[in-house]
């Protein structure tokens, strides 16, 4: 619409002679700008909800992946960092987007248009308006390529940031206990700074390449207007015809200028594609596997026989890296027992547990969960019959409700409210009069390590897995509690629990203890059997004054 303007100026005209233009002209020509201006309203709002939507898929996906990739991969990676590109790439490819689409989208159609338009009007005009503006193009898309080099840097640089003060704030009791801000703000102002300069590489190649791209635009609206007025007096062209051709020109010279500044943009958004394609091109933990069995526990009972192991390790090996961490390992847990996992600090206790999750795979040997190789299974379906107390039993912020019923939703409030008071916790629904919605804060911080300990073993109970793993689930807590847990895992029924402990006193009762060392299995037995056959187990319970 805004290009059928110039057609309607030429009514202002006739025969070179300007010529007062009737009402209903003027009423026209107002009407054709304001529908201009509305529809260009609405096609803006719409592109930018298009940009939204398109932004929210990527978050979606890009969350979503990094919830599932290897647990190897966050070994390796940096939390702050993958967060870094959740935030903030996501919203630098959001705003290069936006400008993008906006720019060209709503601009390119009067772009193309006007040049249709002057290429009819004077093709001689409009061939040296075009050539002036490639010149300009040519010179944005090199600079676009300058710009994605520093912008990829600025990125990962705000990546170490972002990790560095999520590091810093996970651990600010330590840094202050130990004095240790001084040194933490040195390195967190050196990222800042180097976040600085990567910005202000941008910004100097933008300084220098948009106002040279504002000159030659304007150079060549000039050269043009020059060339047009020599044209008219020349007689080649009239007058209505340079007018309409000027005004065109100056219709398609904002919309280009947006085209153009997208395109400086353009080196922006690539940087950040970048960031997030590499973790999008990370597989998944379940991409590689070959599914044929789900695990069914009760199957074996329908048949005669004895009931296969819960827990089963054949010639198992195993490494994080080079250096191998579990070295021919054998161990057969039955169903509805108590096993523990001795062994001194380092020797691969957590890692079997580990293993059994499928957190890892093992480099060679065979594990097999209730019969079942796992390696065959669907690990959410393994998963789902094995509960997992993780060694400093992190509690996760929010509710006690949201921490108990994680990855199982169907829990009644009395179901809650009971497992808690099992583990010793109903006074923390004494609290506060939010009951089970009380908050524990970050990571749990409103709870002592001991009742974050008992919170974790409260969401294992209240699962439906049949086979619990508890790594030093105990570790925090006082004589009394510690006696309590102990005795209730010996009430639970038809559970299967596999317990590492440091301390003896907690696993003296189990039903089978595994000694570890260095990666082997040394001893397995009774703990009367052990500290009767089992030098290695005998000294550990005497350093402990266990008889
Ligand atoms: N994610 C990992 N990447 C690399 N090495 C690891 C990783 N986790 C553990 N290790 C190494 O593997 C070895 C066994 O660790 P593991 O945690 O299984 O020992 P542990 O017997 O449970 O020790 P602790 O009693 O101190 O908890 C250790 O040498 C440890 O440094």
């Amino acid at each position: 619409m805004t290009l059928l303007v110039p057609k309607y100026m030429t009514n202002f005209f006739q025969n070179g002679v300007f010529q007062v233009p009737q009402w209903p002209v003027i009423a026209g020509m107002l009407l054709l700008v304001t529908a201009s201006g509305a529809i260009s309203a609405l096609q803006n709002y719409q592109l930018q909800s298009t940009g939204e939507d398109i932004v929210r898929d990527a978050r979606l996906a890009l969350s979503k992946h990094l919830l599932r990739l290897p647990i190897r991969e966050y070994d390796q990676r940096d939390s702050g960092d993958l967060l870094s590109r959740v935030g903030n790439d996501t919203s630098q490819l959001r705003n290069a987007f936006m400008q993008c689409t906006s720019a060209l989208a709503s601009g390119f159609i009067t772009v193309i248009g006007s040049a249709a338009f002057m290429a009819m009007l004077d093709p001689i005009l409009f061939g040296t308006a075009i050539t002036l503006l490639l010149t300009v193009f040519t010179l944005m898309l090199l600079s676009a390529k300058f710009i994605e080099r520093a912008s990829y840097d600025s990125q990962y640089t705000l990546g170490d940031l972002t990790s560095t003060l999520n590091r810093d704030l996970a651990g600010i009791r330590t840094i202050r206990a130990s004095n240790g801000f001084e040194n933490e703000n040195k390195v967190i102002a050196a990222l800042i700074n180097r976040v600085r300069l990567s910005g202000l590489k941008i910004a100097k190649i933008q300084s220098i390449v948009n106002p040279l791209a504002t000159i030659a635009l304007q150079l060549a609206a000039i050269i043009v207007f020059g060339l047009g007025l020599w044209r008219v007096t020349t007689g080649l062209l009239s007058v209505e015809k340079l007018t309409q051709f000027i005004m065109l020109l100056f219709i398609s010279i904002s919309p280009l200028s947006q085209i153009i500044y997208a395109g400086s943009q353009i080196g922006n958004s690539m940087a950040a594609m970048n960031r997030i394609r590499e973790i999008l091109d990370i597989p998944e933990e379940k991409d590689s596997d070959t599914v044929v069995a789900t695990i069914n526990e009760h199957m074996p009972l329908a048949h005669s026989g004895p009931r296969p192991p819960a827990v089963e390790f054949q010639h198992v090996y195993f490494s994080y890296g080079s250096k191998p961490i579990l070295r021919d390992l054998n161990l057969s847990i039955s169903q509805g027992s108590v096993t523990a996992l001795v062994g001194p600090s380092g020797a691969g206790k957590s890692t079997i547990l580990q293993l059994i999750e499928r957190f890892y795979d093992p480099s060679s040997g065979n594990i097999n969960v209730l019969g079942k190789d796992i390696t065959t299974c669907d690990r959410d379906d393994l998963r789902s019959h094995i509960a997992y107390v993780e060694q400093d039993s992190p509690a996760l912020s929010g509710s006690i409700r949201e921490n108990l019923l994680l990855g199982s939703n169907d829990c009644s409030d009395d179901e809650c409210r009971r497992v808690l008071e099992s583990v010793n916790l109903s006074h923390l629904l004494d609290r506060s009069d939010k009951g089970l919605d009380m908050q524990i804060g970050e990571n749990g911080i409103m709870l002592s390590g001991g009742e974050r300990q008992r919170l974790a073993i409260a969401r294992a109970l209240l699962s439906t897995a049949k086979i619990i793993l508890l790594d030093e689930a105990t570790a925090n807590l006082d004589a009394d509690n510690e006696r309590l847990i102990t005795q209730l895992l010996t009430q639970v029924e038809g559970r299967t629990f596999i317990i590492v402990a440091h301390r003896l006193a907690t696993i003296i009762d189990s039903d089978l203890i595994y000694v570890l060392n260095q990666g082997r299995i040394i001893g397995s037995g009774t703990h009367k059997q052990l500290f009767k056959t089992a030098p290695f187990y005998r000294n550990l319970a005497t350093e402990q004054y266990i008889s």
